[in-house]
């Protein structure tokens, strides 16, 4: 398994249930089929590790995210792509990260996005339906923010389309911004 001679950082966001995670686990298998050092950095990961401490207040949210982007951003400049996927529902949380990352390498966000509806249905912890019957709060998407990226770098609609298909179009921009071979 070799190093990029520069590694990169994707920074998925999206409500719960957009398919973050399933986007950038599938993403990162295809890059290590090619032979290419990844990893994937997610919620249930960094709050079971490194952010055991904090909750879902914006105070904590942003705390949280400050601390996985330096993380981020010490894998990428040793030549692993990063794939991190991250509820990350502020704007200027996102911002931040982003300063932080593209210090020292390329960052790309992206923002997974379906309707809240679809998220809903999909529920797979059950978290939106214990959020709407008031039993959780502060959760994203029911009686918190999700502020939708302004400019993401791109835009995955990851709905009504089978999840590699979300797959294929990061990978697909990857390899033709040069990042990445071509798949
Ligand atoms: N209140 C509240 N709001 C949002 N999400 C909640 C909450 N409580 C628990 N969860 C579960 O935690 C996952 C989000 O963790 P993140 O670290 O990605 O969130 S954040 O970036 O700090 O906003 C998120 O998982 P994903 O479904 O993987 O996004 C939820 O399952
Ligand atoms: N394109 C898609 N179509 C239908 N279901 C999807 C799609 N992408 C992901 N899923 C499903 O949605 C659920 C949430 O995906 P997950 O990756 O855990 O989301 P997140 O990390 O954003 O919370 C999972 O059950 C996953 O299999």
């Amino acid at each position: 398994m070799r190093c990029l001679e520069r590694g990169f950082v994707v920074w998925l966001t999206g409500l719960p249930a957009s398919g973050k995670s399933t986007i950038a686990q599938l993403a990162a298998a295809r890059v290590r089929e090619v032979g290419v050092r990844a990893e994937v950095l997610d919620g249930d990961w960094a709050r079971s590790t490194i952010s055991t401490d904090v909750g879902f207040s914006r105070d904590d949210r942003r705390r949280h995210l400050l601390r996985v982007a330096w993380v981020t951003r010490l894998l990428a400049r040793n030549g692993v792509a990063v794939f991190a996927a991250f509820v990350s529902p502020y704007r200027d949380v996102r911002a931040e990260v982003r300063r932080i990352v593209e210090e020292e390498v390329p960052f790309f966000e992206v923002y997974v996005k379906v309707s809240l509806g679809e998220a809903v249905r999909r529920d797979p912890k059950g978290l939106y339906r214990r959020a709407l019957a008031g039993e959780v709060k502060n959760f994203t998407g029911v009686d918190d923010p999700y502020e939708e990226p302004e400019s993401p770098d791109l835009v995955l609609v990851n709905e009504g389309v089978p999840v590699e298909v979300s797959v294929g179009r990061l990978l697909g921009f990857l390899a033709d911004l040069g990042v990445l071979p071509k798949f």
